[in-house]
């Protein structure tokens, strides 16, 4: 656990980036600070690190005052990830992972071995480790400065912005695969980012800083959304709270057998006609779902040019929102649902979505209670 006791970092020339500033970062979870450009958030980070020392106020690590501890020390037991990576660029990718190892007196052949095991672990090739950082994508120097910081096997991990730097489509995949990682190793993570739907996909906790590094509210995503504790952390949250707080809810909905086509056969074969509204579901062999398509023939084999893409996909035992999102986004208005595998489970329909929260919510309010 990582406990901030009034802190207040006042730079030289007066910048006041942290004021009085309390809060505790459990052990095992991931704590995000978000908040507005230069409201204290890197300042906070790396006086967990003391990279930077409070002008004033108590930082603990597991109870023991970071003050009390040899800086050299204390920084082994944390790994510090920031954009890019941080690499070293004169360094090979291997060389980079196993750089803390060997500083620490490592045997070379023990370091390169467990550089290796790391990348693999980070979704990269480990052939890949060879090469330079200027020879890598952007997500793949983010994965190698994960990698590096996991290297010494920290208990605590800080990390600056460290998904930032690589386009929508990459950031959302190291996402996916940090939260797959972290539900593995289970360290205690402090993240700083700027962007509130990152620290609620990522966060156990989230503490929300406004400008001069005042806490607004520290709370769970869920709780967050659902009661954010005045009009800056409304503000902030942004647009689709309510929507965005389906995104917790994995609970049980209604799950319909549908109707569907092997691609390359013709709908006629389906064993049944297409829904009334003519949208049959078309699926590989395996029956991973490909699309719809409302052929205008039933004797006409299905192929990749009448699907109609799109639409998308909601797991059965997933968020709420999810079930919602793959129902609206369906041409056929029927959202298509999978299983863990991919595979095809049926299809959900927003309404009845709708009524699972309607009734959930119901449950949930107390008696008397308003809007
Ligand atoms: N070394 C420094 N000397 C003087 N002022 C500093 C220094 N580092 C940061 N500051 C100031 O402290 C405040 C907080 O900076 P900090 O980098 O912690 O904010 P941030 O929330 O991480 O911002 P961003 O999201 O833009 O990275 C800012 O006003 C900044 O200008």
């Amino acid at each position: 656990m990582i406990e901030l006791e009034g802190v207040t970092k006042r730079f030289p020339g007066g910048a006041l980036a942290v004021d009085d500033l309390s809060l505790s970062a459990p052990e095992r979870a991931i704590t995000v600070l978000v908040g507005p450009s230069g409201c204290g958030k890197t300042t906070t980070l790396r006086m967990i690190n003391r990279m930077v020392d409070p002008t004033s106020g108590t930082i603990r690590i597991d109870g023991t005052d970071i003050h009390e501890m040899d800086p050299a020390q204390l920084r082994r037991g944390i790994g510090y990830v920031i954009q890019h990576g941080g690499l070293f660029p004169h360094h090979t990718v291997e060389r980079n992972v196993a750089a803390v190892p060997l500083l620490l007196g490592e045997k070379s052949r023990t370091a390169f071995d467990r550089a290796r095991e790391l990348l693999e672990r980070v979704g990269m090739d480990p052939a890949l480790g060879r090469r330079y950082p200027s020879q890598l994508s952007g997500g793949q120097q983010q994965r190698v400065g994960v990698a590096r910081a996991l290297a010494a096997d920290p208990p605590v991990m800080l990390m600056d912005e460290p998904f930032s730097a690589v386009d929508p489509v990459v950031r959302e995949q190291l996402q996916d695969e940090f939260l797959r990682l972290q539900g593995e190793l289970g360290k205690t993570i402090v993240m700083v980012t700027h962007d509130i739907d990152e620290a609620i996909k990522l966060g156990d906790h989230v503490a929300v800083l406004r400008t001069g590094g005042v806490l607004a509210q520290m709370a769970t995503p869920r709780d967050l959304l659902a009661s954010p504790a005045d009009g800056f952390v409304a503000d902030f949250l942004g647009k689709d709270r309510g929507y965005r707080a389906l995104g917790f809810d994995a609970e049980e909905y209604p799950v319909h057998e549908e109707l569907t086509v092997v691609i390359g056969t013709p709908v006629g074969t389906a064993g049944g006609s297409a829904d009334s509204d003519g949208w049959v579901l078309v699926t590989d062999e395996e029956r991973h779902p490909l699309g719809w398509a409302r052929p205008a023939d039933a004797e006409d084999a299905v192929t990749r040019e009448d699907l109609a893409l799109g639409g998308t996909l909601a797991t059965v035992d997933g968020p709420l929102r999810g079930a919602l999102d793959a129902a609206l986004s369906s041409p056929s208005r029927r959202g298509v649902v999978v299983d863990d595998d991919g595979l095809l489970v049926g299809t959900c329909l927003a309404t009845e979505v709708l009524e699972v929260i309607e009734s959930r919510d119901r449950q949930q309010a107390p008696s008397g209670a308003r809007p």
